[in-house]
């Protein structure tokens, strides 16, 4: 008899979990992607309302499901999902505030790198100061698939959080001098993961808000309308 997987946190039920996962911050983001893009699709998780499916993309096997928000709960599910169910590429699709005059919401950013202010990478006993970066082979395929769907995207550095609301109001002007494309909080702790176990990861995000233009969209729209995003994501399928 087969051993049936399950952790803490995720609990398939013997429902697969495709090699590729989409991961969303939000579970109902997730639910939006399953239930918009995905065919022959099937729940493996609602441990925590964390919803994650599994269906298919243009006829390739695919997942998706939350990783929550922060690097705690993006270390927690990424490192679940790789060292556990075996997945070897996990796209995160998040929301940003960018930071550079030249963006607008909804405007697409991938993180080429994803430097931090967390103390995540202190687990390595490193010799020096890491630098979180998405994987090559994804980065690349991602930047093709924008330009044949004749979606812009900034490609760059960005920044992963541990506060949403800083304390430092000088923080973002500095973060911003640095060339950082926008701020959110998970990519450098899933670019650790998948760098220790030798997985490959990447991090597509929208524009949300902007945080020198006073700009932001609704908590709906965050939910159902980055779909451009989605959509480069759901074809780097395998
Ligand atoms: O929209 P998601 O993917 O959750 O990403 C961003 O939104 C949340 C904060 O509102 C944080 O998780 C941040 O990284
Ligand atoms: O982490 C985030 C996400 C969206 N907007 C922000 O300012 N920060």
């Amino acid at each position: 008899m087969s051993e049936v997987k399950q952790t803490a946190h995720i609990n398939p039920k013997g429902e697969e979990i495709a090699e590729t996962v989409l991961l969303p911050g939000d579970p109902l983001r997730a639910k939006f992607i399953a239930d918009t893009f995905l065919e022959d699709v099937t729940q493996f998780n609602t441990v925590r309302n964390m919803f994650g499916y599994t269906g298919t993309y243009k006829g390739k096997r695919i997942s998706v499901m939350g990783s929550g928000m922060g690097m705690p709960s993006m270390g927690i599910y990424s490192w679940e999902l790789i060292h556990v169910f075996g997945v070897k590429n996990l796209i995160r699709i998040g929301s940003c505030g960018a930071l550079q005059d030249d963006l607008n919401l909804y405007d697409i950013i991938i993180g080429m790198g994803a430097s931090s202010n967390s103390n995540y990478v202190s687990q390595y006993h490193l010799p020096g100061h890491y630098a979180p970066i998405a994987s090559y082979s994804l980065l690349e395929k991602a930047k093709q698939v924008a330009d044949a769907k004749g979606y812009p995207v900034h490609v760059g550095n960005i920044l992963s959080s541990d506060t949403f609301y800083n304390a430092d109001k000088e923080a973002n002007d500095k973060w911003r001098g640095m060339g950082i494309l926008g701020i959110e909080m998970e990519a450098a702790a899933l670019y650790m993961n998948a760098a220790e176990a030798g997985v490959n990861a990447l991090c597509i995000l929208t524009v949300s808000d902007h945080i020198y233009k006073q700009e932001e969209t609704t908590s709906d729209e965050r939910e159902t309308s980055f779909t451009k995003m989605m959509e480069i994501a759901l074809d780097l399928a395998e």
